[in-house]
């Protein structure tokens, strides 16, 4: 983040002669062959030391690395001063430099423990009891609709950050979930998303939490009016949307405008950025889904981590360890992807939330200093809960032309051990089984064995595993809401070291603005052909054949 390119960094030189000159010699089955310990040199247990008891293993010893690349690696976190931007991080200090502002989402989970100077830091505690404090009424029946019934179903309402976050969390924590209240999550402007939604909620019951930080996103905005528009229709009476509506915004203007009271609004700060925003007043749907209690977890949890990574010596340091063999991979062998694996469908939105978190933080072509840089960014980020991915996009991960790292994450127990935890015992081998195909592989001997001997070759061949694909594997206990706290944060941090490393800046997103201004053009040349100007003829095409068959 001090803007350097990354690859004028000596360490940086360094790694790019260590590839050339050995990377065809970094085989995993002879690397672990090699060193009988590699396992224990190259996984660490994770403990917090604050708030609740969190713990994790993460083994990192299949990956294409030795104890001197992991070195010279962290050498490079020194030199692009890594630590330094740590600590500006947790200061306060305006590292989101293009937009001159604090990054702090590490003070939402604070508790007062670190010292943090910042207009606003000193009403997070006050916004944390206002949502617990709205959290409980809801949930316990206290507060009611206009017509005196309890809340059943909660619709929040928002996109990107101001959804994806809660979306993940919610469904993550389901099993702490009150399974009388009912959560929807509207984001698309595609009608046919609150339509449908709707179509469920009953109007007398249900609570609209509208969020947006800036409270002027397209989508939230026109699918919060047809929702007020909808609730109108039965509720006939202005002044019940008191009842019914709350906004989670930095913006009391446009809350106000929107007929939302001031009391009605969870209140959070610019030093927020959208996709670190689950932990602020956004977090109220997982409030109201899993109650206060677990949602603090949630924050303690995730402080311990921040504690963790602030404090931590590089060498030892989880979010850096996985920061920088990304960046092995990202950098010298030119891996475009990094697979997000987890093996409990409680995280199976945990890619998809982690495709905010990384790509709108990293992918970027210009450092800090507006120069162009000359190497890979951030990495293509997805996945799918495991065993599905197994039955589709594995095929590619095992025997394509593609190197794809990956991170296997699972829990040692199950949420719902059925069957005397038949089901888990069998997610689990899967769990250990796929890392270990993936390093190992099979080789053409071991395929022809097993084979009629008057097999042809073309069928040897396409039964041979290379192996030589890496991964990290991330296991813990069970998962509680710190432990996702935790996990939340160590690739937020992960995604931090990437972007000080890069020299980029991880804290804006001004890649989502062009297609925006464009659409609010075109939406107004929509009505006629005459009206469809100022473009090329693919787009005019395209908007030509719409204007033919549209039915208003
Ligand atoms: O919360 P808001 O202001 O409605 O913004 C929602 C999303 O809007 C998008 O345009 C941004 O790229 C995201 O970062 C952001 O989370």
């Amino acid at each position: 983040m001090s803007g350097r390119l990354a690859s004028e960094y000596p360490s940086w030189k360094k790694l790019q002669q260590i590839y050339d000159s050995e990377h065809a010699n970094l085989v995993l089955k002879d690397l672990f062959a090699q060193d009988p310990a590699r396992f224990s040199k190259f996984s660490k247990e994770y403990a917090s030391t604050s708030g609740p008891d969190v713990t994790f293993l993460l083994d990192y010893s299949k990956n294409l690395v030795t104890q001197p690349i992991i070195d010279t690696l962290l050498t490079l976190g020194r030199e692009a001063e890594v630590e330094t931007y740590r600590d500006k991080m947790f200061a306060g200090e305006h590292i989101n430099t293009s937009e001159d502002r604090a990054v702090l989402h590490v003070a939402l989970r604070n508790f007062n423990d670190f010292k943090i100077q910042e207009s606003g830091v000193d009403e997070v505690s006050a916004v944390l009891e206002h949502i617990k404090v709205f959290s409980e009424a809801v949930r316990s029946g206290e507060w009611k609709g206009y017509t005196g019934k309890t809340i059943n179903t909660i619709v929040n309402i928002g996109i990107g950050g101001s959804d994806l976050g809660p979306v993940m969390v919610t469904e993550a924590l389901k099993a702490y979930s009150k399974r009388d209240l009912t959560a929807h999550f509207v984001s698309n402007i595609d009608g046919t998303h609150i339509a449908e939604t709707l179509k469920v909620c009953d109007p007398e019951r249900t609570l609209f939490i509208i969020a947006s930080k800036t409270f002027t996103t397209q989508e939230t905005i026109t699918n919060a009016e047809s929702a007020k528009a909808w609730f109108l229709e039965t509720a006939k009476d202005q002044a019940h949307v008191a009842k019914h509506f709350v906004a989670l915004s930095t913006n009391t203007k446009a809350v106000t405008a929107f007929g939302i009271s001031p009391d009605n609004m969870f209140q959070f700060w610019d030093w927020v950025g959208g996709r670190y925003s689950l932990w602020s007043a956004i977090g109220l749907s997982i409030a109201l889904v899993i109650g206060y209690h677990n949602f603090e977890s949630l924050l303690k949890g995730a402080h311990g981590m921040d504690k963790h990574f602030k404090e931590a010596p590089l060498e030892s340091n989880l979010p850096v360890l996985l920061a920088v063999i990304g960046i092995w991979y990202n950098d010298f062998y030119g891996s475009q992807t990094h697979a997000l694996l987890p093996y409990d469908q409680y995280l199976h939105k945990f890619a998809d939330y982690f495709q905010q978190g990384d790509m709108e933080s990293n992918g970027k072509f210009v450092t800090k200093g507006g120069q162009r840089v000359n190497y890979q960014t951030g990495p293509i980020i997805w996945g799918a809960a495991g065993t599905n991915g197994q039955h589709s996009f594995y095929q590619l991960v095992h025997q394509g032309t593609k190197l794809i790292p990956a991170d296997f994450i699972a829990p040692a127990t199950s949420q719902n051990p059925i069957h005397q935890s038949k089901h888990h015992r069998i997610l689990l081998s899967n769990f250990f089984a796929q890392p270990e195909a993936l390093a190992f592989g099979k080789t053409e001997a071991q395929v022809k064995k097993e084979l009629d001997p008057g097999a042809s070759e073309a069928l040897i061949k396409s039964k041979v595993f290379e192996g030589n694909r890496p991964s990290n594997s991330i296991m813990f206990p069970l998962l509680t809401p710190a432990t996702l706290g935790a996990l939340i944060a160590l690739y937020e941090h992960k995604i931090f070291v990437q972007g000080v490393i890069w020299g980029i800046n991880s804290f804006d997103q001004m890649g989502v603005e062009l297609g925006k201004v464009l659409a609010k053009n075109i939406l107004a040349q929509l009505g006629k052909p005459d009206d469809v100007k100022g473009h090329d003829s693919s787009t005019t095409g395209l908007i030509h054949y719409y204007q033919k068959y549209r039915k208003e």
